[in-house]
């Protein structure tokens, strides 16, 4: 799926992970809202196990609040501490803090009481490429910085922050991979622009995305492209649903052929965008 995640670059992160997490007294994981679950590193339960942690579930102006809300809840049933953000306008962020404290709280008073008082805590970020963590580490630092971008892989090294007076934060080493050999996950992370659009080609990602959209918010693509979704079953949903869509525009091959790579690369923009308005693409299992 991506070059940067072979077998040798794995167990160099991890061992690096490792490392860093001895360092720290809670990890705190930055995900898609869209794909909660998806965005995660699948090893990170192991890497960071028996630490405090923090969910922090990003780009939440793209997806299904009431949705968000349930996922939220799922994490937090996991004994995780959650914060909702929207880091490039910055709404949701300024809770980092108090929840990093709320978090380390039996941490922090125990310090008081040995008379440590005024120790940082020290937190450390991971994520995914493209899950938005360079933005929302530079809204909690309050910077603005060259680094976030929005193309896989742009962070690199590691580096200690200091958010506020007691909280010190680690960005994380090393690119952390997702569970690549499920090809679901391929698919929506692709969906989501986190991977090169290139692993897949986009007629066949504009077809899933289809079905996907089909299932999880039928009525926005119905209004939005003027389609139809079949009432039976069908075999090739995500390729009819495209047809019908490019027919509706008009988006004609020189044969006569609807042009569904034409429809397949506007709807993947648009849901990328958010023009299609906040959907989730995942439920919890
Ligand atoms: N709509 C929206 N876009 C966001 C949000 N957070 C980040 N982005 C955008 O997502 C893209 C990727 O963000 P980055 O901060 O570079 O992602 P990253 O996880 O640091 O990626 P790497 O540097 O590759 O690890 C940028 O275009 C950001 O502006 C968010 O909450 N909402």
């Amino acid at each position: 799926m991506n070059i940067q995640w072979y077998p040798g670059h794995m167990t160099k992160t991890r061992r690096q992970m490792a490392e860093y997490i001895k360092q720290v007294d809670a990890v705190c994981e930055v995900v898609d809202a869209r794909i909660p679950q998806v965005s995660r590193n699948p090893d990170m339960d192991e890497i960071a196990a028996g630490k405090p942690r923090m969910m922090i579930l990003n780009r939440i102006d793209l997806a299904d609040p009431n949705m968000t809300a349930v996922w939220a809840k799922h994490f937090r049933e996991q004994g995780m501490a959650v914060i909702q953000t929207d880091s490039r306008s910055g709404n949701g962020t300024q809770a980092f803090s108090s929840a990093v404290r709320t978090l380390l709280a039996d941490k922090i008073a125990q310090w008081n009481e040995k008379g440590l008082v005024g120790k940082s805590v020290r937190v450390m970020v991971v994520g995914i490429p493209n899950v938005g963590k360079s933005t929302f580490i530079n809204r909690i630092l309050g910077r603005k910085s060259a680094k976030a971008a929005d193309r896989p892989g742009v962070t690199r090294g590691s580096q200690w922050f200091r958010v506020e007076s007691g909280i010190d934060l680690l960005d994380t080493p090393g690119i952390l991979w997702p569970k690549f050999d499920d090809e679901r996950v391929g698919i929506l992370l692709a969906c989501t622009g986190a991977i090169k659009d290139d692993i897949l080609d986009v007629e066949t990602l504009g077809c899933k995305l289809m079905e996907l959209l089909a299932e999880q918010a039928p009525q926005t693509i119905i209004d939005r492209y003027s389609i139809a979704i079949p009432e039976e079953e069908c075999d090739f949903l995500g390729y009819e649903l495209l047809q019908q869509a490019g027919r509706r525009r008009g988006f004609l091959l020189r044969g006569g052929e609807i042009d569904t790579e034409r429809m397949a690369r506007i709807l993947l923009d648009e849901f990328r965008g958010g023009v299609l308005g906040r959907i989730t693409l995942e439920k919890p299992e």
